[in-house]
């Protein structure tokens, strides 16, 4: 599979622009002019540095409103097309994407566009060049790629040829299969882009709100999988048009780019079996069975402190590690493993963000596979050389740079706990309170990061996202999405902050990098886990009484069930599959914390509460660091 990206979709200069395509490994570029106007280097110089850095030039766009003309605008556009023929050579490409007309005087009909385009097949072919024509989605008379196709066809000429684009295709609904029995050598290239299902004008929605594939809402591995069917074995070329992306991290969006057509690529492989689309051998997406363990970095004083509340949350010591400083912590299946070596990563990692939940470990049916899908997706491979007589557990950097290891079946990962580790059977002084499973972890990147997490996520594990989810805090508003898999063994809450007053926003600007806010651990009875803890000394996260008057009325909650929750701070909701119980402990920190929760049937994450939890949890934090809204 030949890959490609078009200039515009990343932020930067031409030049810089060309380093991060190449880094991000792709084949091919396709040259915007206006890339090229504002660049203050020749269209030769640009040439030998886009040939410096290894890539292609897969063509030169837009060339606007020039089919179905008038007189006297039709002999201008020819003029203007050998114009654009001269900088095409002077580039080094042969085509040029030639865009439907949008005028409003032009006029319509197949055939006069079709005398057009075979009139400029004839001046193209003189120069070795070639014309590739794309329906715009709101072009004047041509917004479909299926008349486009009849135009090219009716031009009959060998270097006059069809574009397609998904979002022209996908964002009008057109049957994607239509695209079936279009000859092959016909496609000159594919242009492939995403978008979050948003009702709004096709121009606006095109030029702002594209994302890559598997990033928004639309079915572009249908629409590839069509392309796949005719035998194309052309490029894939990104045309990502995103303010987001305009203003992001060059190299970031490169990479992420990179990441959605290798993804897109296997998925379509495994799907279309005759697809032409060579890429190296990669493991299907992996299937988390469980967590593992989370890990935290810290250094001593402050794990004796995240030791006093795990025993207060009712864990228990069950091992320490036979040579390094690092404890574990049990509950049901819960594990939670305090690191404090003064070495390493984690000290690393410690020393960045403070006490951190740096590392999580997976429970997956081959950790070598696991390792190897992320590499081949551009992720970066954990390598920290283990101590003499320990395992090496197989792991990758996730977004924000903390570390995902893989736990599978065999023996040497399966029994780490045991050879690696020496149990503890520590006279607890607590009590347990019930706590059985982790139901899920937040993490909290920067906004402008979050397509980009999901993208990891979703191409990684087999896991679906849901739609994007607004979380009112205060200070602003956070947004909110989540990547699980259909048993619920995995699910990550990933909340984008857009400023730094939020709580979200806060803790990911003391905390020096997005990193996992908050863990929540499944209840089978809340009531009976929140009587325990109470015992225990915990203190709850205090809610507001006003929250259970509505509630009560929201629900229609008996009086003496509402009372119950309220003297527990227990937080409700209620959807389709059932209810759901959430609980918090306090603030740590600059903004982490404990959750648990009980879900009964119940889907979601307790958004509607999020308000409540977030107000009530900034009053706990010292006003001196956490400015109030
Ligand atoms: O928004 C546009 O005008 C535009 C231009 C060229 C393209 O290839 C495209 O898909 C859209
Ligand atoms: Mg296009």
């Amino acid at each position: 599979m030949k890959t490609s990206i078009a200039t515009v979709s990343v932020s930067g200069e031409l030049d810089e622009k060309l380093a991060a395509i190449a880094a991000a490994g792709f084949d091919g570029v396709e040259i915007f002019e206006n890339d090229l106007l504002v660049f203050d280097k020749s269209p030769q110089e640009v040439a030998r540095i886009v040939r410096d850095q290894g890539l292609e030039i897969t063509l030169f766009q837009p060339f606007r409103d020039f089919e179905g003309m008038p007189e006297p605008q039709r002999s201008r556009n020819f003029d203007r097309a050998e114009r654009k023929f001269d900088i095409m050579q002077e580039l080094g490409t042969d085509l040029v994407l030639v865009c439907s007309n949008v005028s409003p005087v032009a006029l319509g009909g197949l055939d006069r566009a079709a005398a057009d385009f075979h009139a400029l097949g004839e001046r193209a072919a003189r120069r070795g060049l070639r014309i590739g024509y794309e329906a715009l989605a709101w072009g004047r008379h041509i917004n479909d790629h299926r008349d486009a196709w009849e135009i090219v066809r009716r031009a009959g000429h060998a270097n006059v040829g069809l574009i397609l684009d998904s979002f022209h295709t996908l964002a009008r609904k057109i049957e994607v299969n239509s695209i079936r029995s279009i000859p092959k050598e016909k496609i000159f290239i594919v242009q492939l882009a995403d978008a979050p299902l948003i009702d709004m004008d096709l121009l606006y929605w095109s030029r702002h709100y594209r994302n890559m594939p598997g990033e928004g809402d639309l079915p572009v591995s249908d629409f590839t999988r069509a392309v796949a069917a005719t035998g194309y074995d052309g490029y894939f070329s990104l045309e990502i048009f995103n303010d987001q992306f305009r203003g992001g991290s060059t190299r970031m969006i490169a990479a992420d780019g990179r990441r959605s057509l290798v993804y897109l690529g296997d998925q379509v492989r495994r799907i279309e079996p005759d697809a032409a689309l060579t890429l190296p051998h990669l493991p299907d997406r992996i299937e988390v069975e469980d967590f593992v363990f989370i890990e935290f970095a810290a250094d001593e004083d402050e794990a004796q402190q995240m030791i006093a509340l795990l025993r207060v949350l009712g864990f228990r010591k069950v091992a320490r590690h036979a040579s390094k400083s690092v404890v574990v912590y049990q509950q049901g299946r819960i594990r939670i493993v305090v690191n404090t070596e003064s070495v390493g990563f984690a000290n690393a990692a410690f020393n960045v963000h403070g006490t951190t939940a740096y590392a999580v470990g997976l429970k997956v049916a081959d950790a070598r596979a696991a390792v190897l899908r992320a590499v081949g997706l551009g992720a970066e491979e954990f390598t920290q050389q283990p101590g003499p007589g320990e395992t090496k557990l197989p792991g990758v950097f996730g977004p924000g740079g903390g570390v995902y290891y893989f736990l599978d079946h065999g023996e040497d990962l399966e029994n780490i706990w045991t050879t690696e580790f020496v149990a503890e059977n520590e006279n607890a002084p607590t009590l347990p309170a019930g706590l059985a499973s982790i139901d899920h972890i937040a993490q909290t990147v920067r906004y402008d990061e979050l397509l980009s997490t999901v993208l990891f996520y979703t191409s990684l594990f087999k896991t679906e996202k849901t739609p994007v989810v607004d979380i009112i805090d205060p200070a602003g508003v956070v947004r909110s999405q989540v990547v699980a898999n259909e048993t619920g063994s995995m699910r990550i809450t990933l909340n984008g902050a857009e400023n730094h007053r939020t709580l979200a926003g806060h803790f990911i600007t003391e905390n020096f990098g997005p990193s996992i806010q908050h863990v929540a651990f499944h209840t089978d009875d809340i009531l009976a886990t929140a009587v325990a803890l109470a015992t225990n000394g915990f203190r709850p996260l205090q809610i507001s009484r006003n929250y259970y008057d509505d509630i009560e009325a929201r629900f229609g909650l008996e009086p003496d069930f509402a009372e119950t929750l309220r003297a527990n701070n227990i937080l409700y909701d209620r959807d389709e599959g059932g209810d759901y119980f959430q609980l918090y402990s306090p603030v740590y920190g600059e903004g982490f914390f404990f959750e648990i929760v009980q879900r009964r049937g119940y889907r979601g994450y307790g958004a509607p509460n999020a308000i409540f939890r977030i107000a009530a949890q900034k009053r706990h934090m010292r006003p001196e660091t956490m400015p109030r809204s």
